[in-house]
């Protein structure tokens, strides 16, 4: 069915570790899976790791006295496996997305006898039904946009004859992929000696955890442990009006298993989640229509940036947008017999516009936490009102009294920081950190965050709009500095000069506030950045680094040497008097 808009009604507009343990990095899924074999083949002594000789338990208590000088929760009790303990487990983390399955490698790293409580499926929604399918759905449509772009392809000498694709290969490799690292994340955890309990957890008390599946008797208990961490998640946001039939009104969860192409699909919400479909779809074939209720698209971007992602990403392909509405009222579809229609109404106004006949409708409209049923008056706390457990900078969930609940934190989507896997692995770490005693305070503006678009956007830190209102409010200048993709050779190289990379920093001491890239691999490129705003390095530090030639870092080398700054850069160090080391010849 071809879909169309029809304008209806009168009146209405048309619109138009430690010790032993050895360190791991652990960041990505593959380098966790790594760090376990690392793990097992360099300790004989951490926690659980290794199930010969001396009992594992025995010696995560050991592991964990040698670490804590002896001193336990204050009041003296320990790991019950290790001998009389009041817990059965150091750590309990209810949820096994990403930031669950983060926070529990670092654990163990730490010599905590960890375990992990999972409703559904590991690995969340980042595994199964976000990050990794999207981005295997996202690998195989730009391979196929590349294919069919005769003229760039001709401009490289090359001639491909007809390209097709099979839809239900594509789906098989993102819910293949899926699938594979859901296996790696499950085995990472059995070979660390987390274990792994099946159940939905709930608060007894604020040590303990009773969890179970409706309907299901032989599943289900109770246990204990001395900290516990609520890292439950998200779920898709459905504005009300919009009945979601999973076939021609769906979200992001059914999208992904990319059943059918509609010729016409609406993405209400342009967003990360309807950025990146648009991507998909237009590559497949589909018409997309974007809903958007702010008035303009993209809002989240810094607005030159958002200005370039519409030249590149919308303007020349089969995408249209109507932007200051509310997609208030949804119907589903029967494919191929009769159309979604989708009732627009002004968001200012609140007056009907319009009602928009399409094949399918993807709702793209945010995420909401997964928090309920979790029983948090037993520990004296509650959600906000969207949902979210309210916690401290460390990760400490907050009471209803406004202290921190004794021994209890929240990771990930569940606290709304920062909806994104990276980041709820990284709050998993830190809560670990503060549960061991060490003070931790992550840097949520130094997380990078990318839409994996075809070409991708990356950013770190504030908008311009946002670092000028900072700027405002706290009396300091701002500076920017640009350069382009088209004075970079790898990029013209591969005839991809379209893109731009921006930093935002302070005029008078250098520090950097944001930096923005469009481009080819934006979405590696922007961790210079990010790292440089993790470890308090000024714009003036970055020009001495150095960049190989010819690379796409050299855009952000000439950047960062671009920039004017009224602060002198710090004396560089001596280097290291160490053994010399020559170059590999
Ligand atoms: C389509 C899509 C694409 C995305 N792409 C990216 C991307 O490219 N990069 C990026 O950084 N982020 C991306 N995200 C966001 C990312 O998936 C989330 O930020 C991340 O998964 C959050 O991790 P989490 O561990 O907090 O929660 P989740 O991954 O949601 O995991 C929570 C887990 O807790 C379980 N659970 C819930 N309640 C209970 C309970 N009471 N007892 C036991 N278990 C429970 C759930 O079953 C689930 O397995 C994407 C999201 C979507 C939807
Ligand atoms: N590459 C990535 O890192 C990535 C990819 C996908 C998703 N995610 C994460 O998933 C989460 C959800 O993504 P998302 O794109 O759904 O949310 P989002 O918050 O990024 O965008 C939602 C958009 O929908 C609009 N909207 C909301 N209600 C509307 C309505 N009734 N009518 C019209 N427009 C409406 C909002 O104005 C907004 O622009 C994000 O928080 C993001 O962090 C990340």
């Amino acid at each position: 069915m071809k879909g169309k808009t029809v304008t209806r009604g009168t009146g209405l507009s048309p619109f138009g570790g430690k010790r032993s343990c050895r360190r791991v990095s652990i960041t990505t899924v593959s380098a966790k899976v790594n760090a376990v074999d690392s793990l097992k083949r360099g300790v004989g002594t951490c926690a659980k790791v290794s199930t010969k000789g001396v009992s594992s338990s025995v010696r995560v208590a050991s592991v964990w006295r040698e670490r804590t000088g002896g001193r336990r929760d204050q009041g003296s009790v320990s790991c019950r496996a290790g001998g009389g303990s009041a817990y059965d487990y150091d750590v309990c983390i209810i949820g096994c997305g990403v930031g669950g399955h983060g926070a529990a490698l670092h654990a163990v790293q730490q010599g905590l006898k960890t375990c992990i409580i999972e409703g559904h499926d590991i690995g969340g929604t980042c595994v199964n039904r976000g990050c990794v399918p999207s981005k295997a759905l996202l690998a195989a449509s730009g391979r196929i946009r590349e294919m069919q772009n005769e003229m760039h392809l001709k401009a490289m000498g090359i001639q491909v004859g007809s390209v097709s694709f099979d839809r239900q290969g594509v789906a098989d490799h993102a819910n293949q992929l899926a699938s594979n690292i859901q296996g790696n994340l499950k085995n990472s955890l059995i070979a660390l000696g987390v274990d792994i309990h099946t159940g939905m957890g709930k608060f007894v008390d604020n040590h303990t955890i009773s969890y179970g599946l409706p309907g299901r008797v032989d599943v289900g208990g109770q246990l204990t442990a001395k900290d516990i961490i609520i890292a439950t998640g998200s779920v898709p946001f459905v504005p009300p009006g919009i009945k979601i039939d999973g076939k021609t009104v769906f979200t992001s969860d059914h999208a992904l298993k990319l059943e059918w192409i509609p010729d016409w699909v609406a993405i209400i919400g342009s967003g990360y989640i309807g950025l990146e479909f648009s991507d998909v779809y237009t590559a497949l074939g589909s018409e997309v229509t974007f809903i958007e209720a702010v008035d303009k698209i993209m809002p989240g971007f810094d607005n030159e940036i958002a200005r370039l992602a519409q030249r590149t990403l919308i303007t020349p392909r089969n995408i249209d947008f109507r932007t200051g509405v509310l997609a208030t009222n949804v119907k589903a579809g029967i494919p191929g017999v009769k159309p979604v229609e989708i009732e627009l109404t002004d968001f200012k106004t609140k007056e009907k516009v319009d009602v928009m006949e399409v094949d399918a409708c993807l709702v793209a409209t945010g995420r909401v936490p997964f928090t309920q049923g979790l029983s948090l008056d037993k520990i004296g706390a509650e959600t906000d009102r969207r949902g979210f457990v309210p916690v401290t900078e460390k990760m400490e969930v907050v009471g209803k009294n406004g202290k921190p609940v004794p021994n209890v934190y929240c990771i990930g989507d569940a606290n709304g920081k920062y909806m994104l896997a990276h980041a709820a692995s990284a709050q998993g770490i830190s809560a670990i950190e503060n549960i061991v005693g060490r003070s931790h305070v992550l840097n949520h503006l130094s997380v990078p965050a990318a839409c994996f678009t075809h070409p991708e956007v990356s950013f770190v830190g504030l908008t311009e709009e946002q670092a000028r209102e900072k700027a405002a409010e706290e009396k300091f200048e701002v500076a920017v500095v640009k350069t382009s993709f088209k004075a970079n050779s790898k990029a013209l190289a591969e005839l991809e000069g379209d893109g731009m990379a921006k930093a935002i920093y302070r005029k008078d001491t250098g520090e950097i506030l944001g930096v923005w890239i469009i481009g080819l691999h934006a979405a590696d490129l922007i961790h210079e950045a990010s790292n440089a705003v993790a470890t308090n390095q000024t714009i003036q530090d970055l020009k001495f680094n150095v960049h190989a030639h010819p690379t796409l870092s050299e855009v952000l080398d000439e950047l960062f040497k671009h920039a004017e700054v009224d602060a002198k850069p710090k004396p560089k160090s001596e280097p290291p008097k160490k053994t010399a080391v020559t170059a590999a010849s």
